[in-house]
């Protein structure tokens, strides 16, 4: 492939957005149809986002918005912090958090259009990347998990090549992105890996929320020049902007100013300063118009005159400028009205009826074209491949179990068939089915990193709920497997628990059956509780209670019925595991009586009279039950997956709709001009954004 063709334009950065080559081996390659015109137009009219708080108070997040974003062009969303950027973005793409009420009309081509779950890219603020993986394989990996399984490995690679070299990061694409033990790229670098993921599947819609954030300024202008090339390639790109620079100002087409939730200007990026001179509040000389138009309508000044006013800091002289004669507030409302009258306003309007009433192509999800076995696969590579990097996912529990069973191992070293080893063994077995398995609970960090992960590439429609449950499980066996066997040899060996192959065999089963079905709950956990410190309490938690009533701290027969007997006592693995390894341990061993002269014990006898143990059910049954308990506890994972997906948005909207209602506020959908309702609805899913 040649790869070699694109020369690196100066800092070795290929500005202008796609090379012909990955732009030409995206359509050659992937055998992509595209029937009539697939570009993406986007229209949306009297945009209102209606927001519950938690207190049963709303707030009016957007007012009445309406703009559109055209194919071939860059599109800026600017305002100060909390004015509703991201907000606008979200409301766009389909990604509203529950409590949000949206009203208007969002057109896609003319028709209303679901734009989550990859119909859009979206690159969202945070980089949630995997930390030992390098660039490079980054975006192999999702280059894999995307494109088309026809598609050949060579052209896949190229692919990503020429996107690599698109957003500037050949000198970084061997590095590793970095996590809490690795020092990786910059923070700049990774949000660059974060955009090549998203322009990988060349979409046709593109949302960046903050793309330019914390970059400096060579690298702020290098990412807003890629977009800029991205939309001349006939995609339409919105992005919401900080502060950008005069350089990075002057890259955008269309400007769409936002102020409290409000429309201060929508219309050429380049007829603004025109708009505000006129507006009164011309640009003074040698200022840069963006921090001028940001400085006209961050209501924040207002706040800090008067505190810094009130302190006596500061002592205002009046000079030309405008905005220091008039309050922000004042400031604002001139714009807003002087906008609403404006040319601007009324062509923006005329322009968004002509494209709504123009029926244009149904775009398709633009989500994973690669088959379902096909992203189970690569999944679980990469899952496997971050799990043996990362010291902290297994490495560091497989040292902590060998020296913890060493520890077991010498104090019950050589544990014998006395009177004393009866309860000794029951002790052991104990210790080892309940503290060794919860010691799993240590994985949950890295699983909320991986849930984290997920949640992006899921949004953006990466690959499916059920490709991830089974790479998951799969790439884990490996390293749950070495762990226990390891460190069950060392505990069995070491103890002397009862002599056999097939004893020593069911013993490390046991274990790695206990250890996956803890590993499976802390997942299922990890899917609704996305805090760390959060899932480890309610994990610890769960696990104290089963370990309560698993026939060692009160006999099965002196469990409390019926809720801690049944259900509790049957849910609990650690029951289970204890029932299946005394059976394995002590069934056939003979142990001494107190005294000498009294008769010896059959291990039968103390199962059936001091453990209380089912002596009708084969251990074999009992380690059924904990390796079946695996599989539920994975479905539950996927349930409860879909449930946050589907269900949990529904009903938090539905809470937060009465109490709107009860407050007075009617969220109620809005019919448009375009017939068309939007309302909270199932897709309008998802966590809320973090704030
Ligand atoms: N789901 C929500 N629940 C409660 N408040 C919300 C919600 N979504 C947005 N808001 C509020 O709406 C306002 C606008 O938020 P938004 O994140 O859209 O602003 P922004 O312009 O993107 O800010 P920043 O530049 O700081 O990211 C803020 O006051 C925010 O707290």
């Amino acid at each position: 492939m040649e790869i070699e063709a694109h020369k690196p334009a100066g800092n070795g950065m290929v500005v202008g957005g796609l090379s012909p080559l990955s732009e030409s081996l995206w359509k050659d390659k992937t055998h992509t149809e595209f029937v009539g015109d697939v570009s993406a137009r986007l229209a949306w009219k009297d945009l209102t986002v209606v927001v519950s708080l938690g207190n049963g108070d709303t707030q009016n997040v957007l007012e009445k918005l309406s703009g559109y974003a055209e194919p071939g062009s860059f599109t800026a969303l600017m305002g100060p912090s909390g004015s509703g950027k991201s907000t606008l973005l979200d409301a766009l793409s389909g990604r509203l958090a529950a409590n949000a009420f949206l009203s208007g009309t969002i057109l896609l081509n003319g028709r209303r259009a679901n734009l989550s779950f990859g119909t859009a890219a979206y690159v969202t603020q945070d980089d949630n990347l995997i930390g030992t993986l390098t660039v490079r394989e980054t975006i192999s990996y999702s280059a894999r998990l995307r494109l088309p399984d026809r598609m050949a490995w060579s052209d896949k690679r190229a692919l990503v090549e020429s996107t690599i070299i698109e957003m500037g990061l050949q000198d970084c694409a061997d590095t590793v992105i970095g996590n809490w033990h690795l020092r990786g790229i910059s923070g700049g670098e990774r949000r660059r890996v974060s955009i090549a993921l998203e322009i990988l599947m060349r979409p046709r819609l593109l949302f960046l929320d903050e793309p330019t954030s914390g970059l400096d300024s060579a690298s702020a202008f290098f990412v807003t020049q890629t977009l800029r090339g991205l939309s001349r390639d006939g995609r339409t790109v919105i992005a919401s902007i900080h502060q950008p620079s005069s350089e990075v100002f002057e890259l955008f087409d269309r400007l769409y100013l936002l102020s409290s939730g409000k429309t201060v200007y929508f219309g050429q990026a380049s007829e603004a300063y025109e708009f505000f001179a006129q507006a009164g509040f011309p640009c003074p000389a040698l200022r840069n118009p963006s921090d001028h138009f940001l400085r006209c309508i961050n209501s924040d000044f207002d706040k800090v005159k008067a505190t810094l006013k009130g302190s006596m800091k500061m002592r205002f002289e009046m000079n030309d400028d405008p905005v220091d004669r008039v309050t922000t507030a004042e400031a604002i409302r001139t714009l807003v009205d002087s906008y609403r009258a404006s040319q601007y306003c009324y062509s923006a309007k005329e322009k968004i009826e002509e494209m709504s009433k123009i029926k244009g192509t149904v775009l398709d999800s633009g989500g994973s074209q690669a088959s379902f076995l096909m992203q189970a696969f690569t999944l679980t590579i990469r899952s496997f491949v971050n799990m043996s990097r990362d010291f902290g996912y297994y490495w560091l529990r497989l040292v902590i179990y060998l020296v913890v069973t060493v520890c077991i191992g010498t104090i019950y070293l050589n544990v014998g068939t006395s009177y004393s080893a009866i309860l000794a063994r029951g002790a052991c077995a104990s210790f080892v089915f309940g503290f060794v398995t919860f010691m799993s609970i240590g994985g949950f960090p890295s699983f909320v990193e991986d849930m984290k992960v997920f949640q992006r590439e899921r949004l953006n429609g990466h690959y499916g709920v059920g490709a991830f449950v089974i790479s998951n499980t799969l790439s884990a066996m490996p390293f749950l497997i070495l762990i226990t066997f390891l460190s069950g040899t060392v505990c069995y060996f070491m103890v002397r628990l009862h002599p056999g192959f097939m004893h020593y065999v069911f013993f490390v089963l046991c274990l790695y059956a206990s250890v996956t079905v803890v590993e499976s709950l802390m997942m299922a956990i990890a899917s609704v509780v996305p805090n760390f410190l959060m899932g480890i309490i309610i994990g610890a938690g769960i696990q104290g209670i089963f370990m309560l009533v698993s026939g060692y701290f009160r006999l099965p027969n002196d469990i409390p019925k019926p809720f801690w007997r049944y259900p509790m006592s049957y849910i609990s693995f650690h029951f289970w595991a204890l029932q299946g390894q005394y059976q394995n341990d002590l069934k056939g061993l003979i142990f001494d009586n107190q005294t000498p002269d009294l008769p010896k014990i059959p291990g039968e006898y103390i199962l059936e009279n001091v453990f209380q143990i089912d002596m009708n059910r084969s251990k074999w049954v009992d380690l059924s039950v904990l390796l079946s308990m695996i599989i539920i506890y994975r479905i539950i994972f996927f349930v409860m997956i879909k449930v946050n997906e589907d269900v949990t948005p529904w009903v938090r909207g539905y809470i937060a709709r009465r109490r709107i209602q009860h407050k007075g506020t009617n969220p109620s959908t809005t019919v448009t001009p375009f017939g068309l309702t939007q309302s909270p609805s199932l897709r309008a899913y998802v966590q809320p954004r973090p704030r």
